[in-house]
């Protein structure tokens, strides 16, 4: 499968990124994009300006808006915003190769649905072998061709195995698992966490706090992902912690950029700058699954009450140390 025909469906920064990784010895890797706008502004610039400027397009990569043009392919990736995943995959459908790889790469849980995007897949593609591809990667640095290592999960081991040879490159490394519900849990969840780390970075609470936060939010992450069958390794592996350390230690994350602005004092609506945050779709949904499992989430809840604009940023700081003392689990 090495050198399988690969196509990419999605063309934002993380769509464009693993287009080049997948370009990497192979003549053409179709990138698929929604908007045929999108699609003419790529292959003229032969770079995304708008999510990756400066990094070009590597020269087998073939912008697109035609669907059709997956049919050949033996794996896809699906790089798509999460709440997006359920259209796409469905148009999809009529173009996909009986099993083909389908590849989810996009960070989240279906708000209406409550599904994870593996069921999604699942419901949409039953032609599909699925797979998810998380862990601690952001675009640019991978573009950049730094270093980088990432989780590749699918039910079939020997699946996982084969995608991760066709993926790795030298600095892109991929390390299977079957655990496809822990790589997917800790992905979605981690986005939450890190507009937590923002707001705290925004309202300079200091590095001490910094790292409390993220030890208390892997264990919110541990709490929910024991709960729907993640593995421990999983969640203490490169798409739970890695992914979690990541997100919530930079400002090149959307998410947490995203919690800076609001810490700084910006209204939710105009703290994103246009710009995914995917944590902001899935706390709601993350909570709620947390509710459903008597799992407390109080750093995760604290998030989805800014956002629903319930509680102010101070007044869940204040809340979330007001806690009563309790043993460390
Ligand atoms: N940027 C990064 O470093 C990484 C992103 N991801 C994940 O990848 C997913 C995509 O993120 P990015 O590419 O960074 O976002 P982006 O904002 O750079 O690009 C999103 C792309 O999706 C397109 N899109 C929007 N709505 C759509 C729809 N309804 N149907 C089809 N396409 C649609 C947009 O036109 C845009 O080209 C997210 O779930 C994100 O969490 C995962 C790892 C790294
Ligand atoms: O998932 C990512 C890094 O692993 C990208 O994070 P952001 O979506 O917050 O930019």
């Amino acid at each position: 499968m090495t050198r399988d025909t690969i196509a990419v469906l999605g063309a934002g920064a993380w769509g464009a990124a693993l287009a080049n990784v997948a370009a990497q010895g192979r003549r053409r890797v179709a990138l698929w994009a929604h908007d045929p706008g999108h699609a003419e502004t790529l292959a003229r610039d032969r770079e995304n300006r708008r999510h990756l400027p400066g990094l070009p397009l590597a020269h087998a990569v073939a912008p697109t808006s035609d669907l059709a043009s997956i049919a050949d392919a033996r794996v896809v990736l699906a790089v798509v915003p999460a709440q997006a995943m359920r259209d796409v995959a469905r148009a999809a459908r009529p173009y996909l190769a009986d099993g083909a790889a389908f590849v989810i790469c996009a960070k989240g849980i279906e708000r209406d649905r409550r599904h994870f995007m593996s069921e999604v897949v699942a419901e949409e593609l039953p032609q599909a072998r699925p797979a998810v591809l998380s862990g601690p990667s952001f675009a640019a640095d991978v573009c950049k061709g730094l270093p980088t290592a990432v989780t590749l999960a699918a039910a079939d081991e020997a699946l996982a195995q084969r995608l991760c040879e066709a993926l790795s490159t030298k600095t892109f490394r991929l390390y299977r698992s079957t655990d496809i519900r822990g790589v997917e849990i800790g992905g979605a969840a981690k986005n939450v966490f890190a507009i937590a780390a923002g707001m705290a970075a925004g309202r300079r609470l200091g590095a001490s706090a910094q790292a409390a936060l993220i030890a208390r939010s892997f264990a919110e992450l541990t709490r929910l992902g024991r709960a729907l069958g993640a593995r421990s390794e999983t969640l203490m592996g490169l798409s739970g912690l890695g992914d979690l350390v990541l997100t919530c230690g930079s400002a090149q994350s959307r998410n947490f950029a995203f919690g800076q602005a609001l810490g700084q004092g910006a209204a939710v609506q105009d703290a994103s700058g246009g710009k995914l945050t995917e944590g902001a779709f899935t706390a709601r949904v993350l909570i709620e699954m947390a509710r459903k499992e008597g799992v407390e989430m109080p750093i995760a809840e604290a998030v989805d009450a800014i956002l629903s604009l319930r509680l102010s940023v101070d007044a869940a700081i204040e809340a979330l140390l007001m806690r009563p003392l309790k043993a460390e689990i």
